[in-house]
């Protein structure tokens, strides 16, 4: 079993929690009375895979978001930072920090945008990650498409870092042997 740790990331009332609570459950559910950072579990299965997901939801109220974005750096293996497109203030928080997956959240208010599609898709290139525009109140399978999107490239990665400290670990077995061994050669 693969364990695969994802954090949202954003300004507050963004709607990570709406686009998580859709991803986990098919469901919008427009209010949310909570004051601490949550975690949720989710198992499931991508490409004949069992993963078993880690999330953390961070509430916007209970810390600074440096505190937030420290704690999650060290902790997850991906991330989704999202920010609302009729909360320019939100993109401009979004502007500040560096991601893997840009998510601008709440499409259906397009008669109240305050940020283009263009301006997501050009930070998300500055930052060569994926950048997609939702709307956690109308849809599920793109925010379910989103999110095994991320686990699979979140996988990719930690295959990739697995290889690497493989190669350089059987890399440095080979300077050792050559070290002890080659000295006495060469001294014959
Ligand atoms: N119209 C619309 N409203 C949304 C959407 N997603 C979330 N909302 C609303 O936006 C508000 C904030 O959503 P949350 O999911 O609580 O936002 P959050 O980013 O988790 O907020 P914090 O926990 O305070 O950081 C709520 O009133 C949601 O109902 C969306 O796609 N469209």
């Amino acid at each position: 079993m693969n364990d695969i740790k994802l954090a949202l990331l954003g300004s507050e009332g963004a709607g990570k929690t709406a686009l998580l609570v859709r991803f986990l459950t098919k469901r919008f559910i427009g209010e949310y009375a909570s004051s601490a950072n949550s975690f949720y579990n989710k198992r499931m299965s991508i490409d004949g895979r069992q993963l078993n997901l880690e999330i953390f939801d961070p509430c916007s109220q209970s810390g600074s978001s440096r505190c937030i974005l420290e704690e999650s750096a060290s902790w997850a293996d991906g991330f989704v930072l999202v920010y609302d497109i009729s909360d320019r203030m939100s993109f401009l928080h979004a502007k500040m920090t560096v991601v893997f997956f840009l998510v601008g959240n709440k499409q259906d208010l397009c008669n109240a945008r305050q940020v283009h599609g263009e301006e997501g898709r050009s930070l998300a290139q500055e930052h060569a990650c994926h950048f997609q525009e939702v709307s956690a109140a109308e849809d599920y399978l793109e925010i379910y498409n989103l999110f095994t999107k991320l686990i699979r490239r979140v996988m990719e990665n930690l295959k990739h870092r697995a290889d690497r400290r493989r190669y350089s670990g059987s890399k440095s077995m080979a300077k050792l042997i050559n070290n002890v061994f080659g000295k006495r050669r060469k001294s014959v």
